[in-house]
């Protein structure tokens, strides 16, 4: 298989901006990996903000350079503040990414994520594979908020995710051993990554809000490809550096989450994109 070469000048500019300009991230994320979050955004020089009560976040928002928001372990409080903060975020153009985590197993969050997307129109849709099928109508394999199965992405994989994003006018980020992201036109297949990821609670988590702290800085398919390569390469270092033990390799994922250079990013990145349409 032939990798491409990723324009690693595009990433370093956009984790130097995200350094030197620190934009305020406003998650409204799910307790399970709320600690996890707000440190991967501190560690791009990002400056996470987790409020969601529904009287404070459109003022929140206002102020804020990205909203990251995420349907994990869903309650009537973040269901209210996700679309109070989403009004105002589109009123102020402010880039939104949105987590569908659990729409495969909660006929609740399905039916919000279809509302939500009727009303607002988000920089970057993302979820597991399977999450991403559910939305799209199409058959998918999970357990609860797990996608499984360990195959390789199939053609017909790739195109439900840039049909989506040719019809939502965003970004799409499918994840699973293979990230699979589509603007509507380009794809992109991220082969880096661990199978210790998953098996960490929070890990699609935190990369939504790493994509998060780029939308600042950068176009969303580029957001997305830089995280998407970044938590990927990292979950490889730590699991050089952490052994098997799942408790470490936690620990090991922030520190390479905090220590990986762009160089180390060139050199592992595994992209593969190709033009749908
Ligand atoms: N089998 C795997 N091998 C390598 N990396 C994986 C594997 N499964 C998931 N990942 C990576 O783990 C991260 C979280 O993805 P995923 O587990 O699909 O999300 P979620 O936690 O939302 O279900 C992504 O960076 C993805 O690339
Ligand atoms: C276990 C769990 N239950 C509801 S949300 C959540 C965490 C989900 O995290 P991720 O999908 O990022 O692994
Ligand atoms: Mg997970």
């Amino acid at each position: 298989m032939n990798f491409q070469n990723v324009d690693i000048k595009k990433i370093k500019e956009i984790r130097e901006h995200t350094l030197s300009c620190a934009p305020l991230i406003h998650c409204i994320t799910n307790p399970i990996s709320i600690n996890d979050c707000a440190n991967t955004v501190l560690l791009t020089g990002a400056k996470p903000i987790m409020a969601e009560h529904p009287d404070e976040v459109a003022g929140i928002t206002a102020i804020a350079g990205a909203l990251a928001v995420n349907l994990g372990n869903i309650t009537d409080a973040r269901m209210k503040s996700i679309i109070i903060a989403s009004q105002a975020a589109a009123d102020k153009g402010i880039p939104v990414i949105i987590d569908m985590v659990g729409i495969t197993c909660s006929t609740l969050r399905l039916n919000y994520a279809h509302n939500y997307l009727e009303r607002f129109r988000p920089s970057i849709i993302k979820g597991n594979l399977a999450e991403i099928k559910a939305l799209c109508n199409e058959a998918f394999e999970c357990i609860g908020i797990d996608a499984v199965g360990d195959e390789d992405v199939t053609d017909s994989d790739c195109s439900i995710v840039c049909s989506l994003a040719a019809a939502r006018h965003c970004v799409v980020m499918a994840t699973g051993k293979t990230d699979i992201i589509s603007d509507g036109i380009n794809v992109w297949l991220i082969k880096n990554g661990s199978p210790k990821l998953p098996l960490i609670t929070g890990t699609g988590c935190m990369l939504n809000v790493l994509t998060a702290s780029f939308l600042p800085s950068a176009a969303p398919s580029d957001a997305a490809v830089t995280a998407c390569i970044m938590l990927g390469v990292c979950g490889e270092i730590a699991e050089r550096t952490a052994g098997s033990l799942l408790g470490s390799y936690h620990i090991a994922l922030l520190d390479s989450l905090s220590s990986v250079t762009d160089s180390d990013l060139a050199q592992s990145a595994r992209v593969i994109r190709s033009t749908a349409r």
